[in-house]
């Protein structure tokens, strides 16, 4: 009985603070539809990834002095929904991502845009680029590169045929989910997954037996998902929101056999970032056919102090082109001036806040 009152007591603090939340967020809301009426007059860009990024390590900063119980992860789950809401409040943006629905893709555009903002599958790269390039669409979101299996060619195609910029990356880590209908592992008689899920897998189902089930491979985990719901004695090896989405209870999380596991998607739209003096800047170059050029390319670089993160070939139509990375924002003095030098041979694709997390 004590701890029946101690408990009502306890939950007449948590609705007294709730009503204050919702009082402190509505006057919020009013100051972010001041910012829209701003924006809407002078042009300017909805979503600005590196103000949200300056108020998470505002807040993280704040917090970690004062020893708060939230960590950085549930601060930033917190805040950008509340960012997504407000933006959405600003003017409502349609966002395209590589589908189908339940998507590694869909997790990275949510983990960005939450859950209320609307979102459109598109079934392929190519797509998303046409669709962004003719405004139905204001954001996109596509794989660029993952940890296992390298570089996206239809994403770099996309680079080289659409203009699209890069405003944000997105860094996850691939987990897969073993989920069925099914009450114990043994009833299990056949999986549904990606052929490359499968592969990711081999121990788990090693370790579990599960060697010897059927493995079916279809088109994509989210596939696996529906039919698993809808067939007794059958599993899925899927993303956790796929299970999710078709009501499929997961028995096992984070079965894959490597833990660092990871995707790096890019945030594509119609605008450019302004600095945030933390950014990295992606670019696409093609050099001439002489002798020497990526040396003398890369060592006006290394003399601007540009530090480079990434460069990987790719071929288009017979051509070599480079797919580059580097930290700084093309508008940095010492990047723009390498920029110009080589103008000729480059497309930059975007500059853009750098993620904590690396692939
Ligand atoms: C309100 C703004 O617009 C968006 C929403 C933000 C917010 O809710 O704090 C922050 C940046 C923008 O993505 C703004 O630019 O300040």
């Amino acid at each position: 009985m004590a701890n029946e009152e101690a408990l009502i007591e306890i939950r007449k603090g948590l609705d007294s603070i709730d009503n204050k939340l919702l009082d402190l967020l509505d006057e919020r809301m009013k100051l972010v539809h001041k910012v829209g009426k701003i924006k809407a007059q002078s042009g300017g860009a909805i979503y600005r990834p590196e103000r949200e990024k300056s108020i998470i390590d505002r807040l993280d900063n704040i917090n970690q002095k004062n020893g708060g119980l939230l960590n950085r992860s549930a601060i930033e789950a917190l805040f950008l929904e509340i960012f997504a809401i407000s933006r959405n409040l600003e003017l409502p943006e349609n966002i395209g991502y590589l589908g189908p629905k339940g998507s590694f893709t869909h997790q990275a555009a949510e983990s960005r845009f939450g859950a209320m903002s609307s979102y459109v599958s598109i079934s392929s790269i190519k797509g998303i680029f046409k669709e962004l390039e003719s405004k139905k669409i204001k954001f996109g979101v596509v794989p660029i590169e993952n940890s296992s299996n390298g570089i996206v060619n239809d994403t770099i195609n996309g680079f080289t045929n659409f203009n699209s910029k890069i405003v944000a990356e997105v860094i996850l880590n691939i987990h897969h989910t073993l989920a069925t209908t099914c009450d114990k592992i043994e009833d299990i008689k056949k999986i549904y997954s990606k052929d490359i899920a499968f592969d990711q897998c081999r121990k788990f189902l090693n370790n579990f037996g599960l060697d010897e089930v059927e493995l079916i491979p279809v088109e994509s985990t989210t596939k696996a998902a529906k039919l698993a719901a809808n067939e007794p004695n059958s599993a899925a090896i899927c993303a956790h929101v796929a299970a999710k989405l078709y009501n499929l209870p997961i028995l096992f999380e984070n079965i894959e056999d490597k833990d660092n596991n990871k995707t790096r998607f890019f945030i594509l739209s119609d605008f450019e970032n302004s600095s945030s003096g933390n950014d990295k800047t992606s670019i696409l170059v093609k050099f001439p056919d002489e002798q020497g050029v990526l040396v003398k390319f890369l060592n006006d670089f290394n003399n601007a102090n540009i530090n480079l993160t990434k460069i990987k070939s790719h071929i288009v139509e017979g051509d070599s082109i480079f797919f580059i990375d580097f930290d700084g924002h093309k508008d940095d003095e010492n990047v723009k001036r390498v920029l110009e030098k080589h103008q000729s041979s480059i497309k930059v694709l975007g500059s853009y806040v750098k993620e904590i997390k690396d692939i």
